[in-house]
């Protein structure tokens, strides 16, 4: 098969390649171009304006990082809200942990979740889960009409911020976050690369740290396949007493046990998720969190 190239403004000067063996989808949604294909050597590929969106091979690290690094970092979390991830691969983790009674997940491109369907059912089975509810539609709008204080935790599984994601990078996007978290309760959002957008992170964080007034953490993982090979995490906490991400409060042992559709964490374990608040030194420098 032929190479697929990856590059864009948003990485200038680079370009991460994958051979390609068979395209397996392509269409435009009312948002974005869609397209699966069988790689050579990371299982099949789904990609949103030409942007790498996850693989096969590495979706655990992504997947399994942006769901737990929160989840277990407070006690029984009940109510969690899910924006984007619309492959379902965040709400297959999230049904691991059995302290959850409601997963909210508000995705603006019906698109994604059909593909993701037919392409990664390993992943969609996440909507199966009775816990589930599913809000098509922009997470600004759906978050407005949201009760003050309803969710334990929300994860912003988005896509990069050029695109339909791209409001959800701004203030008033993180203020209606906190608004409908609960006063303790944690946001993990996707953010990005610290080998790439380091501007972007500390805008970011600025917000955060503007609009809560609990603590405010950077974390990251490496996946393969996407630009730089890393991704990082902002983990706030709104008001209450410090959380000390180091000592993740859920045992992660209860996580080890097979749930229904996935099999055990191919990524995340307690260790792992210590290291990923470790940040290099030129970071440290570059973001200001206290
Ligand atoms: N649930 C699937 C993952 C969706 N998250 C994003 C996919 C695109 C990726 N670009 C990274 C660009 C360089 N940092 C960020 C995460």
């Amino acid at each position: 098969g032929k190479l697929m190239y990856f590059n864009n403004p948003m990485w200038p000067g680079e370009a991460h390649s994958l051979k390609v063996e068979k395209i397996l989808f392509k269409d435009k949604s009312d948002f974005q171009e869609v397209l699966v294909f069988e790689s050579s050597t990371y299982g099949r590929v789904l990609v949103l304006d030409n942007i790498v969106q996850l693989t096969e091979k590495d979706e655990c690290a992504y997947q399994e990082m942006i769901t737990h690094l929160p989840l277990c970092s407070i006690i029984s979390p009940k109510n969690v809200l899910v924006v984007g991830g619309g492959d379902g691969g965040v709400l297959a983790e999230i049904a691991r942990h059995s302290s959850v009674e409601l997963i909210d997940i508000c995705e603006i491109d019906k698109m994604v979740i059909d593909v993701s369907k037919k392409f990664f059912p390993q992943l969609a089975v996440g909507f199966d889960d009775p816990r589930v509810q599913l809000h098509i539609g922009d997470a600004v709008e759906f978050l407005r009409d949201v009760p003050a204080g309803k969710y334990d935790a929300i994860i912003v599984d988005s896509s990069d911020p050029i695109g339909p994601a791209q409001e959800l990078v701004e203030k008033p996007f993180f203020e209606a976050i906190a608004r409908a978290l609960r006063p303790g309760g944690v946001l993990c959002n996707m953010a990005e690369s610290m080998w790439l957008h380091t501007h972007l992170i500390q805008h970011m964080i600025s917000h955060c740290q503007e609009v809560f007034r609990g603590s405010v953490h950077y974390a990251w993982t490496s996946v393969p396949t996407y630009p730089s090979g890393v991704i990082g995490f902002i983990i706030c906490t709104t008001e209450g007493p410090p959380v000390d991400f180091l000592n993740p409060v859920n045992p992660i042992e209860k996580l080890e046990t097979e749930t229904r559709h996935r099999g055990t964490l191919k990524f995340y374990n307690s260790e792992v998720h210590k290291a990923a608040f470790a940040l290099p030194t030129f970071l440290k420098r570059e973001l200001c969190l206290h």
